[in-house]
């Protein structure tokens, strides 16, 4: 159903990101980028996604030439404060209790790099409104050891959606890549293109 005149990396360790572009039915391959996330600086929330982004994409840019390169970042954002993928027990414990009973805003940053070095960096928003969670859901979901590798410390598409009353937005947005966006920027670039077989 579509085509690709280039091959196209997805630069994410992620198999969740590696799951979602697979809906495409195109071929990819996947390459991991070993940046330092930390080392960017920005003065909003949209544009300190977007860097990483950026980062990551190009440095599988710089080993992948002759590709179109795919790579994203995934921040959960609760007012003004960023929730990263918690590192401890403690931290995790404190996110969610952070997002018990309120909303939080899901932004992901996706960077496309073509072949001729063109970029395209776009971000997706979407609002995610969470029950009212007990102490003791929060250290039993904890405990399950679901939190620790995912931004703000919970997973919509595993257990996690337990927590989730409601989502305002692309549902895959929240779980690492949107897709329905993407698709539309690589259909507008003719990165790709419908095929009639
Ligand atoms: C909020 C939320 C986040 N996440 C995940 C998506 C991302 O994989 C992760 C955020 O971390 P990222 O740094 O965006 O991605 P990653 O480290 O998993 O992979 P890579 O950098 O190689 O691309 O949190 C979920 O899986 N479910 C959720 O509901």
């Amino acid at each position: 159903m579509l085509k690709t005149n280039y091959k196209l990396v997805l630069a994410s360790a992620s198999p969740r990101r590696k799951e979602l572009l697979g809906m495409l039915a195109l071929p990819f391959e996947v390459m991991t980028s070993e940046v330092e996330e930390t080392s960017v600086q920005a003065n909003t929330m949209q544009d300190y996604v977007k860097g990483v982004a950026l980062l990551k994409t190009r440095d599988v840019a710089r080993k992948a030439p002759n590709a179109t390169i795919i790579g994203a970042d995934t921040i959960v954002v609760y007012k003004d404060e960023l929730l990263h993928k918690p590192k401890t027990r403690e931290e995790a414990i404190s996110h969610l209790q952070r997002l018990s009973d309120n909303k939080h805003v899901v932004m992901t940053a996706v960077a496309i790099i073509e072949p001729n070095g063109k970029e395209t960096i776009f971000v997706e928003e979407t609002t995610v409104i969470f029950h009212h969670l007990s102490q003791e859901l929060i250290e039993a979901y904890v405990d399950s050891g679901d939190p620790f590798d995912k931004a703000g410390g919970y997973g919509i598409q595993t257990v996690g959606t337990l927590l989730v009353k409601r989502i305002e937005g692309d549902y895959n947005n929240v779980v690492g890549l949107p897709l329905a966006a993407l698709f539309s920027q690589l259909v507008a670039r003719q990165i790709i293109q419908f095929a009639k077989e």
